[in-house]
């Protein structure tokens, strides 16, 4: 069937979604991904301006091409690859049908990254986990590597042993999992660009639906890595007060009790990702470059209005997690937020669900900046 997206006309198979990913046969389609096209066309175009020489554009996971048609209609330079000869013709098909130059070829994305490579822009959009590719993205990409990870039980820690085994970190199951699985995903990113010394630095993330997505942006040499790498740490989190600490470098000292309630209950998430998940002026100047003709463009600005705006710590509480311990009814967001900003501390959204919060205030300084004289 054909469907209209970003203005363009594209041949797809029928919808597979959710826990039939990967599964069944016939090409690949995911209509819910269109939030996410919206923004990496978006971020194509703002990237133009942070990096003027960046030209062409691996679709490394192609299925119908559909990234890969949008960035050519961009003016990249493209390339669509994938292991299903299907995919690939219908890829191909795809850019024809539209007028635009761009390749489609039957290859494994790891031997074509290293055989034609490199390529400015990758863009890995697999079947669950993003890390049998991120070694031959890293060593053959040289601006931006776009990354999709749709594996978010293991990312978050609630497969701790997948999560372990794939990221080489140690994830945990908190109330912000979408957090911990974004930072657990970059962690291992940027330890994998460092293999080949280069920095890697998330310039625009989102986690939406069932998957985190990042951009990151390389530059290449030992000492950046090495800076890198410095913004790589540790969580500790107590599972009855909710108290949190984030503690840079590569080694975590065990944490016995919470020094908040004295708990015992202590889980360490690392090493994950402690910098900046977004660089609000890039998400400003993506945000800019959404337009009218793209299907979710009234959700990707909201999405980028709120990533631009939220604090980068890095850690968010559930607001109303936060009052059933408080054992309070919650009031509105904005509310909330401002309660705590009048307090004297910083306080924002955050993208992740209409009840996430950021805050450099602790639970009580928060309880005690909403609930006031009622906190005692
Ligand atoms: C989730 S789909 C891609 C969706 C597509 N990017 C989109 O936006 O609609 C994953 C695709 O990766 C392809 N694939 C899996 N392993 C691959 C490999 N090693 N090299 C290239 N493509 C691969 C699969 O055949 C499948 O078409």
């Amino acid at each position: 069937m054909d469907i209209e997206e970003g203005g363009l006309t594209v041949s797809v198979p029928e919808a597979r979604d959710g826990a039939s990913e990967g599964t069944g046969g016939g090409v690949f389609f995911n209509p819910t991904q269109e939030l996410n096209r919206d923004v990496t066309v978006a971020t194509l175009r703002a990237y133009r301006d942070r990096e003027p020489r960046a030209a062409s554009y691996l679709d490394a996971m192609a299925a119908s091409g559909i990234r890969g048609v949008r960035a050519a209609a961009e003016g990249y330079r493209v390339t669509c690859a994938d292991v299903d000869a299907d995919a690939v013709d219908l890829a191909a098909a795809n850019l024809d049908a539209n007028g635009l130059d761009g390749e489609a070829v039957h290859r494994d994305v790891n031997a074509l990254l290293y055989d034609e490579g490199p390529f400015d822009v990758v863009d890995l959009d697999p079947y669950g986990t993003p890390i049998p590719f991120a070694d031959a993205a890293f060593a053959n990409g040289r601006n931006l590597i776009c990354v999709t990870a749709t594996d978010t039980a293991p990312l978050c820690g609630a497969h701790l042993n997948s999560g372990i085994r794939k990221y080489g970190a140690v994830p945990r199951n908190t109330d912000y999992h979408p957090e911990m699985g974004l930072r657990t995903l970059i962690s291992a990113l940027v330890r994998t660009a460092a293999r080949y010394d280069k920095a890697a630095r998330p310039i625009l993330s989102h986690v939406s639906r069932h998957y985190a997505r990042t951009y990151l942006e390389l530059e290449s040499g030992a000492r950046a890595a090495d800076d890198c790498l410095e913004a790589l740490g540790h969580v500790d989190h107590c599972e009855d007060c909710l108290w949190r600490e984030a503690t840079p470098g590569h080694i975590a000292d065990p944490v016995a009790a919470c020094p908040e309630c004295g708990s015992d209950r202590v889980l360490t998430a690392g090493p994950i990702w402690l910098g900046p998940v977004a660089d609000a002026d890039f998400a400003r100047a993506v945000r800019r470059e959404v337009t009218d003709d793209m299907g979710e463009a009234k959700r990707a600005r909201k999405l980028l209005g709120t990533v631009a705006r939220e604090l980068d710590t890095p850690t968010h509480y559930d607001q109303h997690r936060l009052y059933k311990e408080w054992g309070e009814p919650a009031i509105g967001m904005e509310e909330f937020v401002e309660r705590v900003r009048a307090a004297g501390h910083e306080a924002s959204r955050a993208h992740y669900r209409g009840t996430a919060v950021k805050s450099t205030a602790s639970i009580p300084e928060m309880r005690e900046a909403v609930l006031g004289d009622d906190a005692d």
